[in-house]
């Protein structure tokens, strides 16, 4: 008997497979490959490289540039994927719109993916179309424009290229002296070559916060806050949950509901909020899970990985567990390598409820995340100092 109502998972590599198709393999695509393999999902991952994390784990791969539309829509077409999960911002978005106009499905949705692969999209969404409270913004083309966005918004302030991510081809700008160089390193440094850059007031927040929040087929469920500390425009730890005032959380959770709800669709959002007192900011949103809540991966008995598999496949999210105080450090070697040894691993390992995740990318360029440590503890304070520990423990040969 068939329900047409029930979700239907076919075996992996038969004609009934239910298939989805990664856009982009790195760590966070992984653990959420991992976790649709559980379900007897069959897995493709696409990425511009061989042997990227999430390939090591799915059916089968492919290596393109995901910024070229055709090539994009080639391997779309050859494969025919029942979802489409964008893992990275660096992709030729407009392509999955007109995609999911001719019946793909594109999870989220291709308008939450085309509005935040590019920062102009979704700040004008938020502070201009929702209202939302954001740092002073402009937005330039070139030199020219950019240093007439200098001037408007007023030092100090913060610029990055439209379309990036981890602090790639970010810079804070504190003094005259330091403009030039912003410029420079966001036309060098995004993922997605040069362009566009936004130019942001620096907001002088208390704390910053990244708000999970899982948008699936009964409605909307949050994730206890996670805390974090960023450098360079990268995180480098990450904690839940972060205290809150009872108003600053509540104001937080209004924030991700409108921006979550206007972009729709079923997945985990990952909505980054700045926090003063019990005034709350919008800073950007990540229509899939983030990394700063690799931390879940320990925290929560449902990982952001395992509930964004469960919210695009159409399944329950009930409830989510909160295991206590936990945290992540990330592993984040500089070098040149093709072949790296992690060492001293079990040093890592030796306090209780530590763990580790190697990501195993084949290639060392420059300074890279190859890895986090996750641990749990009696409070905060000891979480962090814990996976500060284990992540430093690891040893790595070049
Ligand atoms: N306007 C701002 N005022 C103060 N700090 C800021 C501002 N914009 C960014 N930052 C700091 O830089 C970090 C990274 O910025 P943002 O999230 O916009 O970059 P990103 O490259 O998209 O990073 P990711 O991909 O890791 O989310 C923020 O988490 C925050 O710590
Ligand atoms: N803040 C976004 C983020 O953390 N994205 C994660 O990093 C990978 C790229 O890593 P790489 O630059 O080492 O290839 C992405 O594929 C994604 O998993
Ligand atoms: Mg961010």
């Amino acid at each position: 008997m068939t329900d047409k109502h029930s979700v239907r998972i076919g075996t992996p590599l038969k004609a009934n497979a239910f298939r989805v198709l990664f856009c982009g393999s790195g760590e966070l695509g992984k653990e959420v490959v991992i976790e649709l393999q559980r379900l007897g999902v069959e897995v493709i991952a696409v990425d511009r490289y061989a042997n990227a994390p999430a390939m090591q784990v799915a059916h089968r791969s492919h290596v393109l540039d995901m910024l070229d539309a055709a090539a994009l829509r080639a391997v779309i077409e050859q494969e025919k994927p029942d979802l489409i999960v964008p893992e990275i911002e660096a992709i030729a978005t407009p392509e999955l719109v007109r995609l999911e106009t001719e019946g793909y499905r594109v999870i989220p949705t291709a308008r939450a993916v085309n509005l935040t692969m590019n920062r102009e999209g979704i700040r004008r969404l938020a502070a201009e179309e929702l209202g939302l409270p954001t740092s002073p913004y402009r937005f330039a083309g070139d030199r020219d424009e950019f240093l007439a966005a200098v001037k408007e918004v007023g030092l100090p302030l913060v610029v990055k290229p439209v379309m990036s991510s981890s602090g790639k081809g970010q810079s804070t700008v504190k003094t005259d002296a330091d403009i030039d160089a912003a410029w420079e390193y966001a036309q060098s440094g995004g993922r997605a070559g040069k362009g566009r850059v936004i130019v942001e007031g620096f907001v002088d927040f208390d704390y910053e916060i990244t708000l999970l929040t899982v948008r699936h087929r009964d409605g909307i469920s949050f994730c206890d806050p996670i805390g974090h500390r960023q450098e360079d425009g990268d995180y480098r730890e990450s904690w839940q949950p972060q205290p809150m005032s009872p108003k600053a959380l509540e104001r937080s959770r209004q924030i991700a509901r409108a921006v979550v709800d206007d972009l729709g669709g079923y997945g985990i959002y990952g909505v980054e909020l700045f926090v003063k007192g019990d005034d709350v900011w919008f800073s950007e949103v990540s229509p899939r899970p983030h990394d700063t809540g690799l931390v879940t991966l320990v925290s929560q008995d449902l990982s952001e990985f395992a509930l964004h598999a469960r919210a695009i496949l159409g399944l329950p999210v009930p409830a989510i567990r909160q295991n206590g105080p936990s945290a992540s450090a990330v592993i984040l070697p500089e070098g040149e390598s093709s072949d790296v040894v992690y060492t001293h691993i079990e040093k890592a390992l030796v306090e209780p409820d530590t763990q580790l995740r190697l990501f195993g990318k084949p290639e060392l360029t420059g300074r890279r995340r190859m890895g986090v440590a996750l641990a749990k503890a009696d409070n905060i304070d000891n979480a962090r100092e814990k996976a500060r520990a284990a992540a430093a423990a690891v040893g790595i040969e070049l």
